[in-house]
């Protein structure tokens, strides 16, 4: 069931999916490599999606990723899930890049038209009173490759405190040409 506030043009989904996109050796790859990731916070009871209404938030009218009560530092808090793709996927505001396969292709996640509570995770920059994100985008590495993303409080985030991480410079810059 998607938590409360779940877009209806989304696809709710709790692991990734595969695209067609990536090639047979990379999928079997993908698909016998196991994550190493430590057990996530309960995901429905851990974060919130709510609607910004402040006015001074740069994303206001948009989504954001809340914390449903208080998160220890780093802490694995939830999966970033989507469609794990090797096609290229310029216009989405929701790719992550995930690691290159053997025969140079970019593997990536993207969450733009399904996904979890991850894909709602807002960047920290121009927010008021954000010098800097409390949670970081972590990715899980097995012996050969990053096959799974997931999001880490960086610092204890409070009750009610929405979680914001770094998109990085190049994810900005290549948006402002
Ligand atoms: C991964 S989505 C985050 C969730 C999004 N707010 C939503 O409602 O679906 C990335 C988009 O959120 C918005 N966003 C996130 N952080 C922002 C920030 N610090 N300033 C302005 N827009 C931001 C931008 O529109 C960006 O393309």
């Amino acid at each position: 069931m998607p938590p409360p506030n779940w877009p209806s043009n989304v696809r709710y989904i709790t692991s990734c999916t595969i695209h067609a996109s990536v090639p047979h050796d990379t999928r079997k790859f993908l698909e016998e490599e196991k994550p190493v990731s430590k057990t996530p916070l309960n995901t429905q009871s851990s974060v919130k999606i709510r609607r910004i209404s402040e006015s001074t938030h740069p994303a206001c009218g948009q989504l954001g990723l809340f914390a449903a009560r208080k998160i220890p530092a780093k802490t694995h808090i939830v999966d970033y899930i989507g469609e794990i793709h090797c096609d290229e996927r310029e216009d989405s505001d929701y790719d992550l890049s995930l690691f290159r396969d053997g025969n140079g292709n970019s593997v990536g996640i993207d969450a733009s038209k399904m996904g979890n509570e991850g894909r709602f995770v807002n960047d920290y920059r121009g927010i008021e009173g954000q010098d800097k994100p409390n949670a970081v985008f972590v990715d899980d590495r097995t012996g050969g490759g990053r096959l799974k993303m997931r999001i880490e409080s960086s610092r204890t985030i409070k009750k009610g405190e929405e979680i914001l991480v770094s998109y990085g410079k190049a994810w900005w810059l290549a948006r402002r040409k």
